[in-house]
């Protein structure tokens, strides 16, 4: 379990508090997804989980944020990353070989994994992101796709219990996205991995979520099942959230007293609601 108590940060270089009063509680296993403006603070919130602030970046840390039970302010960065493993947003300048296999081994080796687990390891957690045949490849050689599948694997190789990802689509066409998602949610279903993916687009992400947390001004404004949260299309758009219009022509209906089922976020879904309320 992963809980925020009263927790708020400032920057040392900074003169405000960019995240405040968080108070969140997620669950083993859960999948959240994070969304909110440019600036709001969603990054900042991942960053207390895997120890970024206050150990890397220093600031005024209030309140409690706890990762199974250990305290992410006085743990040691050591002892967080075995619990936490993260793909940060400019995946570029986390990688650090120059063949896909070694940039494996290097975090197994790091984590003096048994030298007779990480042949294992490499190959599982290939396969769980499905880029088995790019094991010999060199990285410069791969396209976005699979050079982000391969900062995923490369991660999962470490067997993290929480696994937190910031913006891991934000440079894939919509197939690669998909794609990345559907594999991250199949291995975390069945390893129980926590997932708490930063990411704009909140469609891809209602998909896979079972909670979707929306942050406004470095606070948490939703933190609920998707279907609760989409419910809510116009404040979303009014705090800049790129909302679906299959949402918000339903949520539309809703108003209208027409339609009176769970929010949609898929064209097909807006279809079938749009069809129950012409029957
Ligand atoms: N290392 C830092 N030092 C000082 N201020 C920072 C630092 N990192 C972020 N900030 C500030 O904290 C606020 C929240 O930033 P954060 O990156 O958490 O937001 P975000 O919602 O993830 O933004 P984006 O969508 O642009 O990545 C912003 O005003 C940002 O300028």
């Amino acid at each position: 379990m992963i809980q925020f108590r009263d927790f708020s940060f400032r920057y040392r270089e900074g003169a405000d508090l960019v995240v405040r009063d968080i108070n969140l509680t997620i669950p083993d296993g859960c999948f959240v997804g994070i969304t909110g403006a440019a600036g709001s603070g969603k990054s900042t919130l991942t960053y207390a989980v895997n120890g970024i602030i206050p150990h890397c970046y220093p600031g005024d840390f209030y309140g409690e944020v706890s990762v199974e039970g250990l305290d992410t302010m006085e743990a040691s960065l050591t002892d967080l990353s075995q619990l936490v493993g993260s793909v940060c947003q400019d995946i570029d300048s986390q990688m650090v070989a120059t063949v896909v296999e070694d940039e494996l081994l290097y975090g197994l080796e790091n984590f003096a994994v048994p030298r007779e687990e990480i042949p294992g390891r490499v190959t599982e957690a290939l396969a769980a992101m499905g880029i088995a045949d790019v094991r010999d490849r060199t990285i410069d050689s791969l396209s976005g796709g699979q050079k982000q599948k391969v900062a995923v694997a490369s991660v999962l190789a470490l067997r993290p219990r929480v696994l937190v990802l910031d913006e891991p689509t934000a440079e894939l066409d919509p197939a690669s996205s998909v794609a990345v998602f559907d594999l991250l949610a199949r291995y975390a279903r069945e390893h129980g991995t926590t997932v708490i993916v930063v990411e704009q687009k909140i469609a891809l992400l209602s998909d896979y979520a079972d909670m979707l947390v929306i942050v406004d001004g470095g606070r948490i404004r939703f933190a609920d099942a998707p279907e609760a949260v989409l419910a809510h299309a116009d404040t979303l758009l009014a705090l800049g959230v790129n909302v679906p219009r299959a949402t918000t022509l339903v949520n539309a209906l809703a108003d209208r007293g027409l339609y009176d089922g769970p929010a949609v976020r898929t064209v097909a879904g807006a279809v079938a609601a749009a069809k129950e309320v012409l029957a």
